[in-house]
C-alpha cells in the first residue's frame, strides 16, 4: 500500500497508535483549518469544529474524510458523495458519556428540588437514537416515566413511549438529543422556538446536550428574563465557541460542549474512524481501544444498609462526573475574557482541548458488599450503568 498523507485535528486522541503506520500524520487546529493546509493530504480527520465542504476541499487531493464524532451537521455529505470522497463518522461513540452527563445533571436537579424519590418524575426526550434511546432505557430501568418525541422513529413503528411534542415539553425534565437538521421532513433548527419556549414553566428543567441551534437561543434568553423561568442546562450553544454571555449567566449549569468527552467516548470515536480508514485502505485493524487506555481509578465508594438508594446513586454519579466542575471552569474563564474585552472563543476552546480525564460509569466498580447489602442501592447503581459485582 502506498503511504497515506494524513492531516488530523490535534484534539483526536490515540491516532498515532491506530494510524501511525499508514503514513505521515500532520496535526492541525481544526477550528482554523484552511485549504492551503490540505494541498498535500490524502486523508482528513476532523472533529465537529471543522466545516467540511467544497470551500475547504475543492482542488485538494483529499480522498477520505473522517469525523471522530456522532454529529455530522458540520459535513456536507452530499457534496462528498458527488466527489466520490469516502466518508466515515463515529455513530454512538460517546453516547454513554452523554447519558452520564444527563444522569449527573438530573441527580443534581433532584437534590435541588428536594425530591426524595423518582416516583412521579416525568422526563421528555427529543430524539431517541444512540444517545436518547440509551437514555430512555436507563431512565425506564430506574422507574422514571419517559415520553419521547422522534417522528422519524415513530413513523417506522419503533418501540418507544412516543407522545406529541407538546406533551414531551410538559414533562418535569426535557432533554434534547435530536441532530441539527436544517431541512428535510423533520427539521430541528430552532425546534424549540419562541412559542414552544413560552410554554416552559418554573420547576421544569431543560437540558440541551445535542446541538445549540436546536434551540432559538435569543428566544431562550428572552424567556429566562421573564417571570417563572425554567431551569436551563446548556452544554451546546448557538455560535460556538462564542455563546451569548447573558444566556450563559442565566443558565443554571453551563458547560463547553463536553457531554461526550469521557476518555472512552473520545477514544472510541478515534477507533471507529481509524477502522473505517484502514478498511478503505485495504488494511486490517491492529490495536483495540481498551488496550490503550489506562486502568480506571479505584472507586473506594462504600454505602451503609441505611443509605437512601437515591443518595447512593447521587454519590456514585458525582464521584464519576460532577458537571458543576465544568460549569465553574467555564464561568471563570468566560467572565475573565468578557471583562477584559477579549473574545470568549479561545477560552471555550481551551477548556475543551485541556479537558481533564473523565471515565464512564462502567469503569466505576462497586461491589454489593460496598453497598452495605443495600440491594435497592445496588439495583439503581447497576441500572445507571455502574459495574456492580456480587
Ligand atoms: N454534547 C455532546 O458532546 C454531544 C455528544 C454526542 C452527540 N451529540 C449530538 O446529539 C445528537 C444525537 O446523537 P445520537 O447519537 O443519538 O444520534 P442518532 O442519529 O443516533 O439519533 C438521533 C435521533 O434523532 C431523531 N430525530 C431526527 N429528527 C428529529 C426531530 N425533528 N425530532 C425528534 N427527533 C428527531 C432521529 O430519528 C434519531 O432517532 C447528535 O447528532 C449530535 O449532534 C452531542
Ligand atoms: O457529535 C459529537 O460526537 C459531539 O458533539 C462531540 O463530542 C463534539 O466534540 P468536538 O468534535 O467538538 O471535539
Amino acid at each position: 500500500m502506498a503511504s497515506l498523507r494524513i492531516v488530523a485535528d490535534e484534539n483526536i486522541p490515540l491516532l498515532e497508535a491506530f494510524c501511525g503506520d499508514l503514513g505521515p500524520l500532520t496535526r492541525v487546529n481544526g477550528r482554523n483549518l484552511d485549504r492551503d493546509q490540505l494541498k498535500e493530504a490524502d486523508v482528513l480527520l476532523v472533529r465537529s469544529v471543522t466545516r467540511i465542504d467544497q470551500a475547504l476541499l475543492a482542488e485538494t487531493p483529499v480522498r477520505f474524510v473522517g469525523t471522530a464524532t456522532i454529529g455530522t451537521d458540520h459535513v456536507d455529505i452530499p457534496w462528498l458523495e458527488a466527489q466520490d470522497i469516502a466518508f466515515a463518522s463515529a455513530p454512538g461513540c460517546n453516547a454513554s458519556s452523554v447519558v452520564q452527563y444527563v444522569l449527573s445533571v438530573l441527580s443534581l436537579f433532584l437534590q435541588r428540588s428536594e425530591r426524595r424519590t423518582l416516583d412521579g418524575l416525568t422526563v421528555g426526550i427529543i430524539g431517541a437514537g444512540n444517545v436518547g434511546g440509551r437514555l430512555v432505557r436507563v431512565l425506564s430501568g430506574l422507574g422514571v416515566t419517559v415520553r419521547v418525541s422522534d417522528p422519524p422513529l415513530e413513523s417506522i413503528g419503533a418501540d418507544f413511549p412516543f407522545a406529541p411534542i407538546d406533551d414531551v415539553l410538559a414533562c418535569d425534565v426535557i432533554s434534547l438529543h435530536a441532530p441539527l437538521l436544517r431541512d428535510g421532513p423533520h427539521p430541528t433548527w430552532h425546534l424549540l422556538d419562541r412559542q414552544r419556549l413560552a410554554r416552559l414553566r418554573g420547576g421544569q428543567l431543560l437540558i440541551n446536550s445535542g446541538r445549540g441551534a436546536v434551540v432559538d437561543s435569543l428566544a431562550l434568553l428572552e424567556r429566562l428574563q421573564q417571570t417563572d423561568p425554567p431551569l436551563v442546562v446548556l452544554d451546546v450553544w448557538e455560535n460556538e465557541p462564542t455563546p451569548v454571555p447573558e444566556l450563559l449567566d442565566r443558565c443554571w449549569l453551563a458547560t463547553p460542549h463536553i457531554a461526550g468527552y469521557s476518555l472512552e467516548g473520545k477514544s472510541r470515536g478515534t477507533e471507529m474512524i481509524a477502522r473505517a480508514l484502514r478498511q478503505w485502505a485495504g488494511l486490517s485493524m491492529t490495536p483495540a481501544m481498551e488496550g490503550l487506555l489506562p486502568p480506571p481509578p479505584v472507586s473506594g465508594l462504600q454505602f451503609t444498609a441505611q443509605c437512601a438508594p437515591l443518595d447512593a446513586l447521587h454519590r456514585a454519579l458525582m464521584t464519576c462526573y460532577d458537571p458543576r466542575d465544568d460549569d465553574a471552569r467555564l464561568r471563570k474563564l468566560f467572565t475573565s475574557a468578557v471583562s477584559t474585552g477579549q473574545s470568549s472563543g479561545p477560552s471555550f476552546d481551551r477548556l475543551r482541548k485541556e479537558y481533564p480525564v473523565r471515565r464512564e460509569p462502567t469503569s466505576l466498580s462497586v461491589s454489593v458488599a460496598d453497598t452495605g447489602g443495600n440491594t435497592e442501592a445496588a439495583r439503581l447503581l447497576s441500572r445507571a450503568g455502574f459495574t456492580v459485582s456480587t
